[in-house]
């Protein structure tokens, strides 16, 4: 089938119902473009599971804060609408900011709890504008199941504790975060990264590593674990961090023990003016 790219909201949604009347099943992804092989293995693995896949790329102006990169965020249409017709994306969906928000727009969707710690904190607004265009996208794309990287991990949290709370009709499927050959994960922002900036961003997931190795030995502090991410991220000159924590894998509060039953190791750190994000369930639970 040839991909189709449609604009509109009517466009889309006339579509997804004439396939939905049918019995078909849609597998969806979200996306921001400037595609990488994160996005595409998602897509790889929605086009398998499902009769139809549908991708939609929109850079969400609701969910950029005041001195946020909204403007300068990388785009690369041409070339994504190319990767995504060669993935066998049956609908592209790429509205504009008008489409999606009109002039008389008044509806937000907040998810209280676990949109507060983390990116949250640091980002304020940041899961209202994200839960408000997912929820857009999934009433327009009639979506069977949609795919989300772990990369964003509290994302990913936000929008299955949205899905339940909201009853949503759409199965949420986690992926895991695909990473360049040194352990960098892919990110579209990467490409803000000065070859020496790239360089010193190794050092988020070799944190990571750090805590999990902690992890493998019984260690039960969650100082130790902080401690020892803090020091590898501050070996790097460039590198700023705005969080660093050991978290409750499912509500992303703070940990006072590490037991064998889990932690989630999550930081976001600014490589000059690039903020980039991780995360690391320990012990691979
Ligand atoms: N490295 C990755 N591995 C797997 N999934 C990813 C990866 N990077 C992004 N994704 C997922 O792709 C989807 C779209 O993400 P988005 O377009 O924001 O890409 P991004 O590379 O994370 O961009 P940004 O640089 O803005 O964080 C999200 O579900 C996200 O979690
Ligand atoms: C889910 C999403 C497409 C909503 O704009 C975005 O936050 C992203 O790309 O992760
Ligand atoms: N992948 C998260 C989108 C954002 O940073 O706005």
């Amino acid at each position: 089938m040839k991909m189709e790219t449609l604009q509109t909201t009517t466009g889309m949604k006339e579509w997804s119902r004439n396939h939905l009347r049918q019995g078909r099943t849609i597998g969806f992804v979200p996306t921001m473009g400037y595609l990488h092989e994160g996005h595409l293995s998602l897509m790889r693995r929605a086009r398998t599971e499902n009769d139809l896949l549908v991708a939609s790329i929109f850079v969400n102006p609701t969910q950029f804060g005041q001195n946020e990169d909204l403007d300068s965020y990388p785009r690369s249409p041409e070339s994504d609408a190319a990767k995504c017709a060669d993935i066998g994306v049956d609908a592209l969906f790429t509205p504009t900011p008008r489409e999606m928000y009109g002039p008389d727009f008044q509806t937000y969707v907040d998810v209280e709890r676990v949109s507060g710690p983390l990116c949250g904190a640091s980002r304020p607004g940041h899961f209202r504008g994200v839960a408000t265009v997912v929820t857009k996208l999934f009433n327009i794309v009639g979506a069977t199941a949609a795919y989300f990287g772990q990369k964003d991990y509290q994302q990913l949290q936000v929008i299955t504790t949205m899905v339940r709370d909201l009853n949503m009709d759409v199965r949420i499927v986690p992926c895991p975060t695909l990473r360049e050959s040194d352990g960098l994960a892919m990110s579209s922002r990467n490409s803000y990264l000065s070859p020496e900036e790239r360089k010193q961003a190794v050092c988020l997931y070799q944190a990571l590593n750090a805590a999990d190795a902690l992890f493998g030995r019984g260690e039960g502090n969650p100082q130790a674990y902080l401690s020892i991410m803090r020091d590898r991220v501050e070996q790097e000159p460039s590198a700023q961090i705005d969080y660093i924590e050991l978290v409750d894998p499912r509500t992303l509060e703070n940990l006072d023990h590490v037991d064998r039953s889990g932690a989630l190791a999550i930081l976001a750190v600014r490589i000059g003016k690039t903020r980039l994000i991780d995360n690391m369930l320990l012990g691979g639970v």
